[in-house]
């Protein structure tokens, strides 16, 4: 929705394009758009990475120029990309899409995390007082931002690197600013709703996204961080969408934890998807099941539609991403999806 679509050219040999259209290569099969992005990055400026379908293996790669496209088009197709787990990529020039939205792209967004059933999900509204949000705010304002492609970010405790999307466990940054000390404590909160696991953490990245601006489908490196990760959303609020892709060991069993309905068959899609409204100093927990099997990600759209209410995202969104970075291999219950077990 709001973004260009683009698709496979129709028939044989297709014109040149800024955009390609390259398959066998996404988030399905463990590639997150910033991984790939940082790949094609090589060749010129990737304005952006997009899927191209619901299969999780399709992805649209859009250049700011031709001569980009071409070049990567010619060291990448059809050959074993070292760089995207040695997958083979088919790519072809993509066409601008006709298509207006559909209505596969809307999808209920739920306001508890009850109504989500995203299992290990948590949500609690107004963790953070107004006054706490302002001093918060301020306190990242007056620190120095970090420029990505489309939003500002910094880290504390430990970097985060976005091309290898995991930590430098040896470059320890310090202790977690006092700022956030406060918001640290409090997260022992989510133990009373029966949460369980170790609360310590020592890793924050703050994202500032400007209106619009969402982020990529992916799923936290396991290798990198443990178990629970939070996100306080400040100032603006934003809707995190969730997709768990039926991979083939789960397709047999993959309605057993959402009973109610199975993959969207629609298309072609083979996942599950949901959406949930995290207003302003709202805090997330994505633990278990969500934090492990589950994609998030932040559609890029300027009007959100919750509820049949349409609105319009008229700030910045400030996140506290807080986690523990893990010190040893992951061994979680879903091997498919942990880097550590593969
Ligand atoms: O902005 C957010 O709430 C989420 C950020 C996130 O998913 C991440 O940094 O991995
Ligand atoms: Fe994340």
């Amino acid at each position: 929705m709001g973004l260009p679509r683009f698709t496979r050219p129709k028939g044989g040999v297709s014109a040149c394009s800024p955009n390609l259209f390259v398959a066998n290569c996404g988030p399905a099969v463990g590639l997150s758009f910033d991984v790939i992005s940082s790949v094609f990055n090589e060749f010129g400026e990737v304005k952006g990475v997009y899927p191209a379908d619901e299969t999780g293996t399709r992805v649209i790669v859009c250049f700011d120029c031709q001569s980009s496209a071409e070049s990567a088009m010619e060291a990448l197709h059809g050959r074993p990309c070292p760089l995207l787990g040695g997958r083979c990529l088919h790519i072809r020039y993509s066409v601008q899409s006709t298509d207006t939205v559909r209505a596969r792209d809307l999808v209920d967004v739920s306001l508890t995390d009850s109504e989500l059933k995203v299992p290990g999900v948590y949500l609690l509204h107004d963790f953070v007082t107004v006054r706490e949000e302002e001093e918060l705010l301020a306190a990242v304002d007056s620190r120095p931002w970090h420029n990505l492609a489309k939003r500002r970010v910094q880290h504390y405790g430990y970097e985060f690197c976005y091309a290898t999307r995991n930590v430098n466990f040896n470059k320890c940054l310090g202790e977690l600013p006092s700022f956030v000390s406060p918001i640290v404590e409090r997260v022992s909160l989510f133990q009373t709703l029966g949460c369980a696991e170790d609360m310590s953490l020592d890793q924050l990245t703050v994202n500032e996204y400007p209106i619009g601006v969402g982020l990529s489908p992916h799923v936290d490196t396991h290798s990198a961080f443990d178990g629970l990760i939070f996100s306080l959303s400040l100032a603006g609020p934003c809707i995190m969408e969730f997709r768990k892709y039926a991979t083939d060991d789960s397709l047999s069993n993959f309605t057993s934890d959402c009973d109610d309905e199975g993959p969207d068959s629609s298309g072609g899609s083979n996942f599950v998807r949901r959406a949930i409204y995290l207003p302003p100093r709202s805090m997330l927990l994505l633990s278990g099941e969500a934090r492990y099997a589950w994609h998030h990600y932040i559609p890029h759209h300027k009007v959100d539609k919750i509820q049949d209410k349409v609105v319009r995202r008229g700030t910045r969104r400030v996140s506290f991403t807080l986690r523990k970075v893990r010190k040893g291999p992951c061994e979680c219950e879903y091997p498919e999806y942990c880097d550590s077990q593969k």
